[in-house]
């Protein structure tokens, strides 16, 4: 089930199956084709391990889980539902899902803003950690989502938790902090070109509450933000930007395709006698 699902997000993955490809046509020794084999297979194993020592996800995140697999993303697109092809590898999942649901519960969070909500998932797994009184505010631009998840997570107890705001994140952030709203998380997870400007607008604008976390998805782009050969990408513009300023703490979980965990450094300091 897991095939190199990991090569859709490490790059070091697709040049050993690149390799694999070249040793096979090439006629290369067994031992070398039985190698490579081997490598892959362990990226396979690790994966796995990771997931089965991961709690299950709950009945309803696994629905939203298939839908997202089985729903026709190319007809939305082709009926001009969505202003691009949405994709099921868009969604968290149940590793990063749980490892948000973690947070959220280690953070003891009760005000969370999602940018990016796509099909719910990451908003509905943080939902089931907050308590009764907490909140889920999850953006997205795409309206055609707003009826399918509220469909979607009606069968969790947590759904109420959950706000869906329909609008451009950058303009729905600045709107947010002339309102002087706060948040003790803040997960993004949407336009990555745009990674710098919400993480401005959530600084200046003082929409990260004391000792709130910012939890960005994406950090590794697939390569694009750490490869020399791919060019001054965003992804690198945004990780200078953040490595730069020494009045936070950072730290980078290879989860996927890795999740920036950024505290203000007076929240993570401890200090001594
Ligand atoms: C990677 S998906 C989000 C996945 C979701 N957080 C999860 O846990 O499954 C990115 C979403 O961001 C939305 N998006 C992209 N650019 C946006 C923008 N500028 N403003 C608001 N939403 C945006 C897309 O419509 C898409 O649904």
């Amino acid at each position: 089930m897991w095939k190199h699902i990991s090569s859709n997000y490490n790059p070091a993955i697709l040049e050993v199956q690149k390799a694999l490809q070249l040793a096979t046509s090439s006629g290369a020794s067994l031992e070398l084709i039985q190698t490579l084999q081997s490598a892959l297979a362990l990226a396979d194993q690790r994966e796995e391990f990771a997931h089965t020592s991961t709690s299950k996800q709950s009945q309803t995140l696994k629905e939203i889980q298939e839908e997202t697999l089985w729903h026709d993303w190319t007809k939305a697109y082709e009926e001009g539902k969505t202003a691009w092809q949405l994709r099921p590898g868009m969604l968290s999942g149940p590793l990063e899902g749980q490892f948000l649901k973690s947070l959220v519960s280690m953070q003891k969070a009760k005000r969370i803003l999602e940018i990016g909500m796509f099909t719910g998932y990451g908003a509905l797994a943080m939902a089931e950690a907050l308590p009764a009184d907490g909140e889920v505010v999850t953006v997205d631009m795409t309206e055609y989502l707003k009826p399918l998840v509220t469909n979607l997570i009606k069968s969790s107890p947590h759904h109420k938790k959950i706000k869906i705001v329909i609008g451009k994140a950058r303009e729905v952030l600045l709107e947010m902090s002339h309102r002087k709203e706060k948040f003790d998380i803040i997960f993004l997870d949407a336009d990555k070109s745009e990674y710098t400007a919400y993480f401005k607008i959530i600084f200046e604008g003082g929409l990260l509450g004391t000792g709130g976390t910012v939890l960005v998805d994406n950090a590794f782009r697939r390569g694009e933000a750490y490869i020399p050969a791919l060019g001054d990408t965003p992804s690198k513009q945004f990780a200078k930007f953040v490595s730069s300023d020494a009045s936070l703490h950072k730290v980078l979980v290879p989860i996927r395709d890795g999740v920036l965990i950024i505290r203000r450094l007076s929240d993570v300091e401890g200090s001594v006698a």
